[in-house]
This record gives C-alpha cells, structure tokens and sequence, in this order.
C-alpha cells in the first residue's frame, strides 16, 4: 500500500521526510524516515540504508546523528527504518529493551508467535528496498549502500554480505559482530528463531556470514569506541579479512556506544559509501 506522509523538513540542499505505511511483510503499519537531496525530476540518486540499535525507532539516527549534511553533500538519498513491528502488540514484546518492540533484530522470525510479524530481514531487503522507497524516493538501485550502528550494524552487515547483488557498500559503527556468542544475540536468536537447532542461527551472525562470503570484492569500514560499554557484546575481533573481503576496524581511543560517537565518524562513512556507489 502506498506510503502516506508524516512530516516533511527543509534540511541543507535537500529535505527530511517521515513516512507510514501498511507492510505485507511485518502484517502492521511501520514507520521509515527518509532523506533526500534536491535532484533534477528524473534524475535517480544513489542511496543509503542506515539500520538503527536496540530501542531506537526512526527517529534517533535522524534527531541525533547530524547525517542530514553529509547526505547533502554527497547528494545520496537516506532511508532509515524503524527497528521492529510497532503497528501491532504480541504478547511479550515489551517486556524487554532488548527484545520485542525496538529489537527486531532484523531477523525473520521462525517462532510461531513472533513469525507473523517479526520479519524485519524481509522488510528491509524487499519490501522497503524494492517496492516502498521507490515508490517515495528517487533511487537508482544499482548503486545502493548499507550501514548502521550495534544491532543495526550486525544488520547492515548480515544483510549487506548475503545480498551483494542489490548492495555494494558496507559499513558499521559499533556492530553485534558475533552475535550466536553473546547475551544479546543469544537472547534473540533464541526467540526468534528457537534454540532447537542453532545452525540456523548462522545466517545471521556476521562472523559467520562473513566466512561463508563468496561474492564480489567488498571493503568494509567498521568503527568500534575503545570506551564502550557493550564492548563484550560486539566482539570486533571476530570480523576476519579475507580474499574478496577487506575488513577496517578502527578503534576509536575514549569513545562510548553513544550517539556522540556515531556523529563523530558520520563523514567518513559517507565518504566511505560515495567513493565506492559513485565508482559503479
Ligand atoms: N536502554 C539501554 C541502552 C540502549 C542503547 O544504548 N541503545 C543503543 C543501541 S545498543 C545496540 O543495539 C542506541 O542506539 N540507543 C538510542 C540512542 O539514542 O542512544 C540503557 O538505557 O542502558
């Protein structure tokens, strides 16, 4: 169904848009922020994907990271989805800030009660990607990038590698990067997915992915704070370089898990994604 506007901002050389919309896939209304730089009519742009972390919705990546100037600059379109289903209630989706509502952990989920709805892997790579945003946005779909922070750079990064054809850059700020090993990963791989036979988990954990990649070339820019707090939970040392594809972690001395720290690299992943989408 056609997305229905919610608010619409002047933002540097471009405007700040909020959409709802009914999705097939997660079965309730989602909510999708989008930026978009001013263009010729016709005129496609390249875009960007930015996966949000635990207990953010649209609206914390677009109040708080100051990414509005580098979209601007590098004239790319920014789509920025919510974190979870929020159009509908299943039991159990708020008792916690790390699972349920703000934690879909863009996943599709297997576990009956969550299946219906929690399909926020789906969401992302067809639906918003293929149908939504165009329908709002003029992007050019050979030359889309994706990047996020914790929860959502484990998103950015499983999803980026096991479609390669439909994104070409990749980065991450802070990302679950191991999640089967780990408290927050466990606990949703867990409900989503049930624990009955964990080699399903794999196709969602980046350490894993990532080993198995076979696709094109891909350097990947993840920036990991030497200060942060969830530092156990990220584990960037298991993101290993290979072949076809390179992997810079830089840890950044002092930085926390904050929206401080996002803002403070936010250029140099823009340039990170220009340079390569403005390659193809
Ligand atoms: N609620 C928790 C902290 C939650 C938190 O830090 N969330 C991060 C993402 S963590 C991994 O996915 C975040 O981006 N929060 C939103 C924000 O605007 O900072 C607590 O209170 O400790």
């Amino acid at each position: 169904m056609a997305a229905t506007l919610v608010s619409s901002n002047r933002s540097f050389k471009g405007r700040q848009f909020v959409y709802k919309h009914a999705s097939s896939t997660t079965q309730c209304e989602m909510t999708f922020g989008v930026y978009i730089p001013d263009h010729k009519p016709d005129e496609k742009l390249p875009a960007l994907f930015y996966l949000s972390g635990l207990t953010c919705t649209h609206a914390n990546f677009m109040e708080k990271s100051g990414f509005q100037q580098f979209a601007s600059k590098h004239r790319l379109v920014v789509v920025h989805p919510d974190t979870s289903p929020r159009g509908v209630d299943v039991d159990g989706d708020s008792e916690s800030w790390d699972f349920g509502k703000g934690a879909g952990f863009y996943v599709n989920a297997t576990v009956e009660k969550w299946a219906k709805n929690y399909r926020m892997y789906d969401y992302i790579v067809k639906e918003l990607l293929e149908e939504v945003v165009p329908s709002v946005a003029p992007i050019d779909l050979a030359k889309i990038g994706i990047f996020g922070h914790s929860m959502g750079g484990h998103g950015a990064l499983t999803i980026g590698l096991r479609n390669s054809s439909k994104f070409q850059s990749i980065s991450a700020f802070a990302p679950i990067c191991n999640p089967i090993t780990v408290p927050w990963g466990q606990k949703a791989l867990t409900g989503y997915l049930g624990d009955e036979d964990k080699s399903t988990w794999n196709q969602y954990d980046a350490s894993e992915v990532l080993k198995a990649y076979s696709g094109p070339k891909r350097e990947i820019l993840v920036d990991q704070g030497a200060a942060d707090n969830f530092l156990a939970q990220l584990k960037p040392e298991t993101l290993k370089s290979k072949e076809n594809a390179e992997i810079v972690v830089r840890m950044q001395a002092e930085f926390d898990h904050s929206y401080y720290f996002i803002a403070s690299f936010m250029a140099d992943h823009f340039e990170h994604h220009a340079k390569i989408l403005n390659k193809i």
